[in-house]
């Protein structure tokens, strides 16, 4: 297959870990004989210093003609640490959503069992877990009017939704639990915002359509707990883009670590596929960020994009077998884990790409 691909990395540990993302899609082009090119692209801080925008028109141009974007992460502390600047690296990352389209992010809960006893929740409430979220990704409060008013003395930021945008991600969810599990949860806080009352109307409205699908409600903060007591009661999740920005990092702890999760962004034109964590300032050039979060994304590339399945599982199994040889990076790593198997990036990197 003859595919060309966008790799942009950003910022922070987003340039580490996508090195091996990247890796990993050159050695299962060569291994499958595909045809894979790539270009790359600036975003974020590195695409502030270099031209003054977060979101170069070169870098959209380039992610429009591209088949997939493997993405990494965006953020520096100096923004981070001044809430005046008016230029910021994630607001490349929202412009790059809204003019792709990207409605849907798939954020799949994954845990391997090798992890069980990585996560500070009891392995007895974890085994099993298998969670896919469905999180609206181009509306909701991080797109709508923001501002400062009364002499610069009171900040607001408008939360919208249509029934349009919540339909869409809707009926992506609706049809991914009817592959799955056949449970669906929409997560919401209809007692008290409106976008939310539209929000359930909406899915209350699909449910007829999917009859197998059995739906249940839920206020976010009650499904925030619920989480963490029993992540086991949920299937599919649906829910909006600050919902789901919080759920699934707080859900990250189910699989062991931020450095675990993928993401697919999908929705009107190229896919991009990223890890949910950000640039990790904490971590950044100590060369022990988990890069397995981009090799998953890199996996759901394949698949999404490419419906290269095979493929795709042979990333996964690659995974798995780095865990079973009790290979961890430190964020991993429990007591028990031996000092000779915790890697750092690029180390974890080959003893992945040696297993494909
Ligand atoms: N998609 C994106 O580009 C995102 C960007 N950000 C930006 O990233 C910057 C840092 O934000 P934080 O709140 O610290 O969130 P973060 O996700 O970067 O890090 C949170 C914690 O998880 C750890 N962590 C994250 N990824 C890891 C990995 N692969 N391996 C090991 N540990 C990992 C970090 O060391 C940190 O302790 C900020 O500037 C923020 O705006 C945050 C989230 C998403
Ligand atoms: C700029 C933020 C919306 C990034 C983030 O936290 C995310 O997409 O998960
Ligand atoms: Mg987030």
């Amino acid at each position: 297959m003859k595919k060309n691909i966008l790799i942009v990395p950003g910022d922070g540990i987003g340039q580490e870990v996508t090195a091996v993302g990247k890796a990993v899609l050159e050695k299962i082009a060569a291994k499958f004989g595909h045809d894979f090119t790539y270009d790359e692209a600036l975003m974020g801080h590195v695409a502030i210093e270099a031209t003054g925008n977060p979101l170069p028109n070169e870098t959209l141009a380039k992610m429009r003609a591209s088949d997939a974007i493997l993405f990494g992460a965006v953020g520096h502390p100096k923004y981070d640490n001044d809430p005046t600047a008016k230029v910021r690296p994630e607001q490349g990352l929202l412009k790059m959503r809204k003019e792709l389209g990207l409605y849907a992010n798939l954020r799949p809960i994954k845990l391997f069992d090798e992890l069980l006893g990585a996560s500070s929740i009891r392995p007895e409430i974890l085994k099993g877990s298998d969670i896919l979220f469905f999180r609206e990704l181009t509306g909701d409060i991080y797109f709508g009017e923001k501002g400062r008013k009364n002499d610069n003395n009171t900040a607001y930021d408008i939360a919208e939704y249509s029934r349009y945008e919540v339909e869409r991600i809707g009926r992506k969810a609706f049809e991914a639990a009817r592959t799955r599990g056949k449970k669906l949860c929409s997560v919401d806080k209809a007692n008290v915002l409106e976008t939310s009352r539209l929000w359930r109307e909406v899915i209350q409205a699909l449910a007829p359509e999917y009859p197998d699908v059995t739906v249940e409600h839920q206020f976010v903060d009650s499904a925030a707990m619920m989480l963490i007591k029993d992540p086991r009661r949920f299937d599919v999740v649906v829910t909006a883009n600050l919902f789901g920005d919080i759920l699934t990092d707080e859900a990250s702890q189910i699989a062991g670590s931020m450095g675990m999760l993928a993401s697919a962004s999908v929705g009107d034109s190229t896919g991009v596929y990223e890890p949910i964590h950000g640039s990790a300032h904490d971590i950044t050039g100590k060369g022990i960020a988990n890069p397995l979060a981009s090799v998953l994304s890199a996996a759901l590339l394949l698949d999404i994009s490419f419906g290269l399945k095979e493929e795709a599982d042979t990333v996964i199994a690659a995974v798995e077998k780095l865990l079973k040889d009790g290979f961890r990076t430190r964020d991993i790593a429990d007591a028990n884990t031996p000092a000779d198997k915790i890697l750092n990036t690029s180390a974890a990197g080959e003893a992945l790409l040696s297993r494909i």
